[in-house]
Parts: structure tokens; sequence; C-alpha cells
């Protein structure tokens, strides 16, 4: 499974939108669906490799791709077939299954399977499930290598409702852009491996895919201080914060304060025990302050954090510390990040809808803040708007400490100055690759181990 790094993402309406604009710089929706079933057609035979294919067609203008896949094909030679399910009902599908001369089956139990299937039965105008008569059909291809058309049939593109499409696609070919069911579950393990034909869309990367992780060198004038100094604040569970620390390091920081705890996790870290957090916040080197992990719900941790609220500095604020700084979030503008996962996330937040891309982005418009929406559909929202992706994360970040490592990742990133966004958008980054670098077996302590 993946997902092309730094891609648009479009809702429907935002697609739609996109299609109108092309049609009035010039290129009309016909050419478009031509542009887009010549993707098709190329994914097709690059796919098959010289085995026959079969092109299943759907009424609307999903199934017109497919039409014209099967025109280009045919005319460069491949063996094609095509099925169809109803007869196309717009003019653009019209025109395109008017363009294939060969026969058309019918899309029933009787159909016999080709090595490659195209799945170009439904796209952005999915408008419900499919019926379970129709997904018994299609149930007997899944054992057959399946390229979905813009998306596999029967997913809500906006990622808003959890329909589960009964054909899981080993390529999805998105046109013009990806769409939200590409990067949030439980639709993107079914769309595979995710390319992008961008036939000539001009689409805003607002919403988009995380970008390649950098490696961000320190420049030639770097000082410990200057390369970022994190305050990471231990409450009860020292562990805990002894992993954001030492992550904090990892990722970059110069210069790590564990406060409230004994035992700095590297010697380069300063454990300063004698509660000093007040003195601390005042120091004007310090460019971020963790507060969260290891923190459970409480007075200590409200006091806390109102400390940290009132000292302006750049707060990552994660687990129960987000629920006390709330109240007071969206009063003055500052440079935070909340890390909430699921559960924190649904008690932070209980009156939002949506997809997972709008709940996001409605928590970080009411908190004036970056969320980072953890999980193995990570997103990341900012105030105004821009969302990043981070699909297909990784699945042995789904083990304890992993959140208190990306937490100081994101101190280490703020620390340095900047924007708050792109500081979480980097932090994801880095966590992601680290845990792609270590892979099996994964424990939170090796994120931050060499
Ligand atoms: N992005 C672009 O620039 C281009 C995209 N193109 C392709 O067009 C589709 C979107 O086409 P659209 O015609 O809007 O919609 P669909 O083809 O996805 O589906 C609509 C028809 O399907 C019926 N439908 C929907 N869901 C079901 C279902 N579960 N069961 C049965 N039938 C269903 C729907 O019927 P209604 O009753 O809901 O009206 C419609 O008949 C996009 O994805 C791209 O593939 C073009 O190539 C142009 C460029
Ligand atoms: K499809």
């Amino acid at each position: 499974m993946s997902v092309p790094a730094d891609a648009p993402i479009l809702t429907t309406k935002a697609m739609r939108e996109a299609e109108a604009a092309c049609a009035i710089q010039g290129t009309s929706l016909s050419e478009l669906m031509e542009l887009a079933g010549a993707a098709v057609a190329d994914t097709a035979r690059r796919m098959a490799a010289g085995a026959p294919i079969l092109i299943l067609c759907g009424p609307g203008n999903n199934g017109g791709d497919g039409y014209v896949a099967a025109r280009l094909l045919a005319e460069r030679g491949a063996s094609v077939r095509v099925a169809a399910l109803a007869e196309p009902v717009t003019d653009l599908a019209k025109a395109a299954r008017a363009g294939w001369s060969g026969p058309i089956e019918p899309l029933n139990g009787r159909l016999a399977p080709a090595p490659l299937i195209v799945d170009a039965l439904f796209g952005v105008g999915s408008s419900r499930p499919i019926s379970d008569e129709l997904a018994v059909i299609l149930g007997h291809f899944d054992d057959r290598r399946i390229l979905a058309v813009d998306v596999p049939s029967g997913v809500d593109s906006d990622g808003g409702a959890n329909w589960t499409p009964p054909l899981s696609a080993d390529v999805t070919l998105a046109l013009g852009a990806l769409k939200p069911a590409h990067v949030l579950l439980p639709t993107a393990p079914a769309c595979g491996r995710v390319l992008l034909a961008p036939i000539g869309i001009s689409a805003s990367k607002a919403i988009g895919t995380l970008p390649k992780p950098g490696t961000a060198k320190p420049d030639a004038t770097a000082h410990k201080f200057n390369r970022g100094m994190v305050l990471v604040f231990a409450g009860p569970m020292r562990g805990a914060a002894a992993l954001s620390a030492a992550a904090a390091l990892r990722a970059g920081a110069g210069y790590v304060v564990l406060e409230g705890s004994e035992r700095a996790p590297f010697s380069a870290i300063i454990a300063e025990s004698d509660e000093r957090f007040g003195e601390r916040l005042n120091d004007p080197r310090v460019g971020a302050v963790v507060i969260g992990p290891g923190f459970p719900a409480g007075d200590e941790l409200l006091f806390d954090v109102e400390a940290a609220l009132d000292s302006n500095k750049a707060l990552v604020l994660d687990a129960a510390a987000i629920d006390a700084a709330l109240p007071r979030l969206s009063e003055t503008p500052r440079n935070a990040i909340l890390t909430p996962h699921e559960g924190e996330f649904a008690r932070a937040f209980p009156q939002l809808y949506g997809s997972k891309i709008d709940r996001a982005k409605a928590a970080a418009a009411r908190t004036q803040a970056v969320v980072i929406y953890k999980g193995a559909d990570t997103i990341i929202a900012a105030p105004d708007g821009r969302v990043a992706a981070a699909w297909p994360g990784s699945p042995w970040l789904a083990t304890a400490g992993t959140g208190d490592v990306l937490a100081g990742a994101c101190g280490a990133m703020l620390a340095r100055g900047g924007d708050a966004f792109d500081a979480a958008v980097a932090a994801v980054g880095w966590h992601i690759a680290q845990a792609a670098r270590i892979g099996p077996g994964l424990v939170a302590d090796d994120l931050v181990r060499e």
C-alpha cells in the first residue's frame, strides 16, 4: 500500500469545481475523459503484461473512462473485453460507449473473469453502498489483479461513510487528484497502491499527502540553542516523558531539558528534578514546551498547563494536557500542536461530524492550534485549513510509547521556530521514517536509539 508523496487530495465538491475550472480554461470534459481513459489504458497494459483484460463499466462517467480505455487498449492490440452493469446515463459516458466497437457482456454471475479486472463501475459519484447482489457477483473476481479507476467502486470517496468496497484493488489510479477515501480508514487499504494521473487538472494542495521527509541538515552557523531548545515536563510516569525528551534530541533539537525527573535518558539531556518548571518557562532560549506524556489528568497537570499557556511559548500538548488546555486554547492564537489519538480526540471534540479530515479541520479551527489526529490514518490539520494525510504510516508504530516519541519530535521541530503545521508535518514524517527503518519488532525506545 502506498500513495504518492505531496499529492493533492480533493473532495467530490472540490473535484467538480476543478473540472469546471478546466472547462472554463478550454479543456472540455470529454477531453478530460479521453485523458483519464488513456491513463487507465496505460496502467492496465503495464499491469496485464500481455494477459487478457476485462473492463467492468458502470452507468456514469467512471464507466465512461472504462469505455475509453477499452477502445485505446484494443487499438493497441491488447486482448480486452467489456462488461456493463447498465446502459450509460451521462452524455459523456454515452459518447465513450459509442466509441467502443466490440461486444458488451452483461455483468452477472456467469461473466467469465480475466487475469486483470478494471473496475470502472462507480467513481466519485457513488451514492450508496453496493447492493448485496452486485457484491456477490464482484466477489467472484477477488482473486484476480484489480485496477480501480479513480476509487474502488462502493467507497464514499469523501471518506465520511464507512462503506467497504466488495473488491479490493491492487492498484487504484486516482484521476486529477487523490480523494479522501485513498488516505482514510476503512477504505485506504482497499485502494492498494495509489497512483495519480494528473489529467491536466490544477488541484489545490491545501489538502495533500505528506511530502517526502527531508533530512534537514543543521546550517553551517548552527549552535545548540539556535537548533532549538525543548523543555519536556515530566509527570508521574517518568518513562513517557523520558521518551519524549530523547525523541526531541534525536529529531534534531540542540538542547533538551527534562523537568521534574531525576534521570535523563541520555547524558546530553539535562534532568532537573527540583521543580524549576516556572523558572525554565522564563528562559528566552526555550523554543518549545512538551507537556502531557506520562501525565494523568489532575490538579498538578492543570497547574502546569496553565503556566505553560501563560508563558506564551510554542507548545506540544499531548494526552490529558489537551483537555486541560482546551478552554483557553482559542483565546490567543499561538504556535501549538495537539496530538490526540482516537479516544482523546473523541473526548476533546465530541460534537464533530464528517470524515476524519473534516473533523481534524474543525478541531484545528476551534482550538486555533495544529491538530495531529493520530491513528493508522493520521491527519494533520492547521487552523487555516491546510491538511496533510499520513497514510500509510507504519503498522509497527501501533505500540506503547510511540505517541510520546511523536510528541518529543514535534517539540524539536517546533523549537526551531516557524510554522506549527510544517513542524507537525516534519515530525510525523520523521516518526514514520524511523519506524520504516526499524520495522518488525519495533519498540518505542528503538525510535530514539541509534
Ligand atoms: N476527475 C475528473 O476530472 C474526471 C473524472 N471523470 C470520471 O468521472 C467519475 C465521476 O463520474 P459520475 O458520472 O459523476 O459518477 P460515477 O460514474 O462515479 O457514478 C454515478 C452513477 O453511478 C450510479 N451509482 C452510484 N452508486 C451506485 C451504487 N452503489 N449502486 C448502483 N449505482 C450506483 C449513480 O446512480 P444514482 O442513482 O446515484 O444517480 C450514477 O448513475 C470520476 O470518478 C472519474 O472516473 C471523467 O473521466 C471526467 C474527468
Ligand atoms: K471505480
